[in-house]
């Protein structure tokens, strides 16, 4: 075919980059492409994996009916120009472990990705997702320099989906039809909120008696280590890599869907210079607005209990990226 154009045409099709293609950063890319969102940027160390990765989901695109470019690199200057950057490298958790036990590993590899990363896509907004992830998104953010508006965590929207899940689960009704919100930071001091879930505008609270409420609630405050119990060599990635796209979505999208996502506080809830997950609305921008929910003393006591855990693990992050000296 001979080009019939007489300018340079200039097409521009979002692009979001995955540092770590491992089961969540992969699963992601899939999600991504599959959804129609965006090209895909999947970068890892590992030499020939994540190219591997690329191509065998560029394969899939003819029986998937989609066209969007899928690029496995070890390189970060493919990534340049990207829309957004979601950060999933690191290492998972194990049996008996806790995610603060990630820590001392994870910090010095999220602040490197997000220091290289924004280096090349300086406008992107930046999604953290690995663990403890509160703590990463507070390190990623301070390494990229970025607004607090353009930064952000993954835990709220999997929490959330789980808390949906076993609600779902326990009175047999269609788990979309079921509607929650956690709060708080990724880990056991996660703060769920029964008195907002609800079955199609239905409180669950009307369907469930409190104990049978309370026993969901644990469950969904485990549901990470849960999976990492029966999996005994990594965690989830399937329900991790939807929550995050539904994010990307939102934000390609311009959608304002209001989700809860691990934010930058300055006074809300009470709350300063600490990430924790609170419901926000995502929209091109980034974090359009935190909405400050009305809570109850009680619930708001759970809240900074969680927040003075991050913080402290906070400390500690930075006390062994200044003893490294990233
Ligand atoms: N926020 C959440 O809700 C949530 C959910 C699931 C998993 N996670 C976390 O996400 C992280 C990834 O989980 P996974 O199951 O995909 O693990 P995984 O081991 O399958 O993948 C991690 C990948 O990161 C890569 N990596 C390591 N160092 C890197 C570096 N410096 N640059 C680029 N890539 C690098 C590894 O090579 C590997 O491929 C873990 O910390 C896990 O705990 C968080
Ligand atoms: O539990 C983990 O370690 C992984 C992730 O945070 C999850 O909640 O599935």
């Amino acid at each position: 075919m001979s080009s019939y154009l007489e300018s340079p045409a200039v097409c521009h099709l979002p692009r979001v980059t995955v540092i770590g293609a491992g089961r969540v950063g992969s699963t992601l890319a899939q999600r991504i492409a599959e959804k129609n969102l965006a090209d895909v940027v999947l970068l890892d160390i590992v030499k020939g994996m994540p190219q591997g990765l690329a191509l065998d989901l560029m394969e899939a695109r003819g029986i998937e009916i989609h066209n969007r470019q899928i690029i496995g690199t070890n390189d970060y200057i493919d990534t340049s120009g990207s829309e957004i950057v979601v950060i999933t490298a690191g290492i998972p958790r194990k049996p008996g472990m806790s995610r603060d036990d990630l820590l001392k590993t994870n910090a010095k590899i999220v602040v490197e990705a997000a220091k290289n990363a924004i280096a090349h896509s300086p406008n992107a907004i930046l999604i953290v997702v690995t663990n403890p992830l509160d703590v990463m998104t507070y390190l990623a953010w301070q390494a990229s320099g970025l607004p607090r508006d353009r930064v952000m965590g993954m835990a709220g929207v999997l929490d959330s989906a789980r808390f949906e899940a076993f609600i779902a689960l326990e009175l047999g009704v269609l788990p979309a039809d079921v509607k929650a919100m956690v709060l708080g930071s990724h880990g056991d001091l996660m703060v769920p909120l029964p008195r907002y879930a609800n079955v199609n505008g239905i409180p669950i609270t009307e369907l469930l008696d409190a104990a049978t409420i309370e026993r969901l609630v644990e469950r969904t405050r485990n549901g990470g280590a849960e999976i990492v119990e029966l999996m005994q060599t990594g965690g989830a990635f399937f329900a991790p890599a939807s929550a995050v796209s539904v994010m990307v979505e939102s934000i390609l999208l311009n959608q304002s869907r209001l989700l809860p996502v691990a934010a930058y506080l300055q006074g809300e809830y009470g709350l300063n210079d600490v990430f924790i997950g609170v419901p926000c609305r995502l929209s091109c921008g980034g974090i359009e607005s935190v909405l400050e929910l009305n809570i109850t003393d009680e619930e708001k006591a759970a809240l900074h209990l969680s927040a003075q855990s991050v913080r402290q693990n906070i400390d500690r992050a930075q006390e062994i990226l200044a003893a490294v000296s990233v």
